[in-house]
């Protein structure tokens, strides 16, 4: 298969572990040509360590991940797939007592660099300066140009707009919607849930290595489209609350703060059986609706577990 027939990025129970840490268990997506993919989830859910083994710098525990077509543990395939590839990592560092327009001049020898121009016009940066000077906002910006410069198919992003003014960040996106008016596929990891909504047709949303939900934004953002809190006099606990079509229900005293999708009869009929003090309903946000994906860190898991074992 040749690599304009292939997906950008395809992965089959790619697995990776750190001796006994798990880093991602059985992944398997596969990212269509064209698509901005969101690839997000708490701290530690393991989204550096698949973007590391996409680009061959962690050998896989097991499973299979192919790179516009190329197996990524064979080398030469690599270095084929690498040169329609742009990685933006996130904790850029340039080797130091360089200037900016020399670490252009590098990358430009080794991939191309026929958009530099422009895109330097639209990150402008200091090129003369030292790099090792660089505020982390224009060490950024000098990565970007350096990403998109050969102009890749494919560009693959940690944290891209992490260190961005919220101007140079607007810029950005309107580069990766024009990358994709292109027929360009990015796919990047992201912890800022408004830039998931602005730019993202697609996520994919990890979580303790485990891919827990992959849909469009809009399909996860209807399934979950509303908040309504309730104040009601008996008290009871918030899983009384829980039914199908609830994404979250979480208590506060006698107020529960639910996030469903348009279910309202069956609220209604739930709510029926105790003395409703107040109801407020308004439209989720992106927020409301992604939270109860990333859900609290394992040490509030092992809290919870605690409580309830201590409640019976
Ligand atoms: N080099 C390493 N050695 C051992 N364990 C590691 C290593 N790198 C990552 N891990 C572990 O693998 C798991 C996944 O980490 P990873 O950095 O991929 O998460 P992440 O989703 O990118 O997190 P963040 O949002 O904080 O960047 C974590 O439990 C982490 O502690």
């Amino acid at each position: 298969m040749t690599s304009a027939e292939s997906p950008p990025i395809e992965t089959d129970g790619l697995t990776k572990y750190y001796g006994d840490v798990r880093g991602l268990e059985d992944l398997s997506i596969a990212v269509e040509r064209g698509e901005i993919f969101g690839f997000l989830g708490p701290n530690g859910a393991g989204k550096s360590t698949a973007i590391r083994v996409l680009l061959g710098l962690l050998k896989p525990t097991d499973g299979e991940a192919r790179l516009l077509g190329h197996d990524v543990t064979d080398r030469t395939e690599l270095r084929e797939a690498k040169r329609h590839l742009g990685y933006l990592p996130s904790d850029v560092t340039f080797y130091d007592r360089v200037t900016g327009e020399a670490v252009l001049d590098y990358v430009g020898q080794l991939r191309g660099d026929e958009r530099r121009a422009e895109l330097l016009e639209r990150f402008p940066v200091p090129l003369d300066r030292n790099v090792k000077a660089y505020s982390s906002g224009n060490k950024q910006k000098l990565a970007i140009v350096a990403t998109f410069m050969h102009d890749p198919e494919l560009v693959i992003m940690d944290e891209p707009t992490s260190g961005l003014d919220p101007l140079v960040q607007n810029e950005f996106y309107d580069l990766l919607d024009e990358h994709q008016q292109q027929g360009g596929t990015s796919f990047f990891s992201s912890h800022i849930l408004s830039e998931v909504r602005r730019v993202c047709d697609r996520v994919g949303i990890i979580r303790k290595g485990r891919l827990i939900e992959l849909d469009t934004v809009d399909n996860i953002l209807e399934a979950g489209g509303t908040v309504v809190t309730v104040r009601l006099e008996e008290n009871p606990p918030a899983s009384a609350l829980e039914f199908p079509g609830t994404a979250h229900v979480e208590r506060q005293d006698e107020t529960y703060r639910l996030v469903l999708a348009q279910e309202f009869d069956t609220l209604i009929d739930r709510l029926h059986e105790y003395t409703v003090r107040d109801l407020t309903v308004r439209e989720a946000s992106i927020e409301d609706v992604f939270m109860h994906f990333y859900g609290e860190s394992e040490e509030d898991d092992r809290e919870r577990e605690t409580q309830s074992e201590s409640d019976s």
